[in-house]
């Protein structure tokens, strides 16, 4: 492995990065058009912090936990892992993918039902590690244990556990390799309430007790204000409102935050009270407006907006992609 020390680096360093997707037109001879799935996403990610990454469906959630995974490579831009280039490296991609690991929305079809929870948990250590059977053994009861699952559940199939506690073993799985990192892509939006709390509870202290770092997916911004330190709000493809939890959630400057802060209960009355109603269909990303993407369904659209994309910067303490952010500081919302 390239000879770097990896603790002085932080887990993920994202520079501009872009996934570009080609999508035939009908016609004989008509070019491919290229949607922009994931159009210029720069962050930092430190060890045992928590960036989550909000936005409507079909805003490049899952596109970017598909790069930061290693799944897919990017069209453009820079992934560091731990200090190390994970773009175009084939040297490092074993080791560097066991240090991200995935847990995914849906429980239910995660899972091979199949295959009995022990076998699951030792799939990744048969792969990855020299480890005999009974030490594998002896780690999966470790980490079950970890995650609340009793040893007598080692020997059962999936279809045996309710879904949060499917959830739990998906977590187990993700957390056998010892990684790094774990993307969360809408770990809890598929399970009851009851149980959501207790497994966003169960996910904080396993990232207290192993200084885990989480990229968390999400489009419920009550789960992301319990679990998060900082945010990433993304509208077609683009971070549009990024910085640290409190700063976003006590003074959202974009529209497109305030809108779906309003649109939250228990989050933020203030806006709520100012009901900022998101209207409209996102945009196709085949097509996007021009201009500020969010223009046609954004409430303080002035006329620039319409023809000048706007570029990514500093505001107060966040960064921000709008043409009207120091307007917005002294807005009464
Ligand atoms: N392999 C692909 N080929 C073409 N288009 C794709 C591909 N994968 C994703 N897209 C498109 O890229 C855009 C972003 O998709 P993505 O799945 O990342 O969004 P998302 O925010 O995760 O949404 P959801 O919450 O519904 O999963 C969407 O318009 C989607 O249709």
């Amino acid at each position: 492995m390239t000879d770097v020390d990896t603790t002085q680096y932080p887990v993920i360093k994202a520079e501009n990065l872009k996934k570009y997707y080609p999508v035939s037109q009908e016609g004989f001879l008509k070019k491919p058009l290229s949607l922009k799935a994931l159009d210029g996403a720069s962050f930092t990610l430190n060890k045992g912090k928590t960036l989550a990454v909000v936005g409507e469906s079909g805003c490049g959630k899952s596109t970017l936990a598909r790069l930061i995974t290693m799944i897919e490579s990017p069209t453009e831009g820079n992934l560091h892992i731990g200090g190390i280039n994970a773009v175009g490296n084939k040297k490092d991609k074993k080791i560097l993918r066991r240090k991200v690991q995935i847990v995914f929305q849906d429980p239910y079809g995660s899972l091979n039902p199949r295959k009995k929870v022990g076998t699951i948990l030792e799939e990744p250590l048969k792969i990855n590690t020299d480890l005999n059977a009974s030490q594998m053994r002896e780690k999966a009861l470790h980490i079950m244990d970890k995650v609340g699952l009793s040893k007598e559940q080692y020997n059962r199939y999936p279809h045996m556990f309710s879904g949060g506690q499917r959830q739990r073993i998906a977590v187990a799985r993700a957390l056998m390799l010892n990684p790094d990192i774990v993307v969360a892509d809408e770990p809890v939006s598929a399970l009851d309430v009851s149980v959501q709390a207790q497994t966003l509870n169960l996910l904080m202290d396993l990232q207290d007790e192993m200084n885990l770092a989480y990229l968390f997916i999400s489009h419920d911004l009550s789960v992301v204000r319990l679990i998060s330190d900082d945010i990433m709000v993304m509208y077609l493809g683009r971070p549009v409102e990024q910085g640290d939890k409190n700063v976003i959630f006590e003074k959202p400057l974009h529209p497109y935050t305030m809108a779906l802060l309003a649109a939250t209960p228990h989050v933020d009355v203030k806006s709520r009270q100012k009901r900022i109603r998101l209207s409209g269909e996102l945009p196709s990303p085949l097509n996007p407006p021009p201009g500020c993407t969010f223009h046609r369904r954004c409430a303080y659209m002035t006329d620039i907006c319409k023809h000048k994309p706007p570029h990514l910067r500093e505001v107060a303490n966040r960064m921000i992609s709008c043409h009207n952010a120091e307007k917005l500081i002294n807005n009464s919302h």
